[in-house]
């Protein structure tokens, strides 16, 4: 388990994270979630003890760490360009830690070999570090992070560096694995799908503090701010209403509490199908549909539309949520 109570980081003149409370289980995967300097690295280096706090306090699995040195943290760490050693084999870098904690070769060869089978290296381990491609290598930096069986695994953006095809893999790969091995995860990503696709919770920073922690599904259908709603997931504003675009509907004929809209443009997105629209004010919108729902609504470029907020979306009265009204005294009226 990790915990971090109120703990605040400064660079100098900047505040790199204030304030900041956040508890991940044991045997969760949480994802930190914001946008470039919004202090996910930091945070992430506050939990390893490579950046001092300077205030707030550090607990792993009930243990004051604050002023602990990482070596004694029990925390395994892969960062998003992995550096090996390029003098030594796939085997010996992922030995390393176990080495220099100076375990038995007898126990260190068959802790590699079960970590490389973990990761699908088997049969690179005698392969340099520079004849893997960039998938092998950051499966080498975690097969490296595990070795000294860390009870928390800390991943600094570990798949940004790889194509999307790659990272994609990779992802349902971690969390198989992470499932396997039940360590308590906490990862750092700016890719909102990544973390919605691997996380039991998000944690999203802006500007060193953070906004809200949650489930994916919570963020998206009741973000907590205006930030975390435009950040989790895309908006459109329709009748003064703030909604996903996945929450509209569209008709050929009038229906209730509609505004009337011409369809502009069309865009596939393969899964999805993007209906962008101008309402009758001149206000632009966009809607979007699974594509077997898309090609039910037959509808095309030009077409003039009848639009609304569909009957099953969640709507609350937060002023970050959504608020139901009546979009006939909107631009459907005029
Ligand atoms: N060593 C440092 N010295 C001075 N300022 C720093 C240092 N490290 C980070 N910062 C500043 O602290 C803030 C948070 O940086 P951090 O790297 O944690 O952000 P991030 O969310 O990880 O960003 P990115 O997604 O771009 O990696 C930024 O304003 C950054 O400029």
């Amino acid at each position: 388990m990790i915990e971090l109570r109120n703990v605040s980081v400064a660079f100098g003149p900047v505040r790199a994270l204030s304030d900041v409370d956040l508890l991940v289980a044991e045997g969760e995967l949480v994802a930190l979630l914001g946008p470039s300097g919004s202090g996910k690295s930091t945070l992430l280096r506050v939990v390893a003890g490579l950046e001092p706090p300077v205030a707030g306090t550090v607990v792993i699995d009930g243990r004051d760490v604050t002023y602990e040195p990482p070596q004694r943290r029990g925390i395994g760490f892969v960062f998003q360009h992995y550096a090996p050693f390029p003098h030594m084999t796939v085997r010996e870098n992922v030995a390393f830690g176990l080495r220099v904690r100076r375990a038995r070769r007898e126990l260190i060869r068959r802790r590699v070999d079960e970590l490389l089978a973990m990761v699908g290296l088997e049969k690179f381990a005698e392969r340099r570090p520079h004849q893997l491609s960039g998938g092998q290598r950051q499966r080498m930096a975690l097969a490296r992070a595990l070795a000294i069986e860390p009870r928390v695994l800390l991943l600094d953006e570990p798949f940004a560096a790889l194509d999307a095809h790659v990272r994609r893999e990779l992802r349902a790969w971690l969390r198989r694995l992470h499932d396997e091995l039940g360590a308590t995860t906490l990862m750092v990503t700016h890719d909102r799908a990544e973390a919605m696709e691997l996380a039991d919770r998000i944690a999203v920073l802006n500007d060193g503090r953070l906004e809200q922690v949650g489930p994916p599904g919570e963020l998206y259908d009741n973000p907590q701010t205006p930030f975390v709603r435009d950040f989790i997931g895309d908006t459109t504003k329709i009748g003064g209403v703030i909604v996903r675009p996945d929450e509209l509907e569209l008709s050929h004929t009038p229906i209730d509490e509609a505004a009337e809209a011409m369809i502009t443009r069309i865009v596939d997105l393969g899964p999805e199908i993007r209906v962008e629209l101008t309402l009758a004010d001149g206000a632009p919108a966009e809607a979007r549909f699974a594509r077997r729902r898309f090609r039910e609504l037959d509808v095309r470029s030009g077409d003039v539309v009848w639009v609304r907020v569909a009957g099953d979306a969640l709507v609350d009265q937060r002023p970050a949520g959504r608020t139901r009204v009546s979009l006939a005294s909107g631009s459907a009226a005029s």
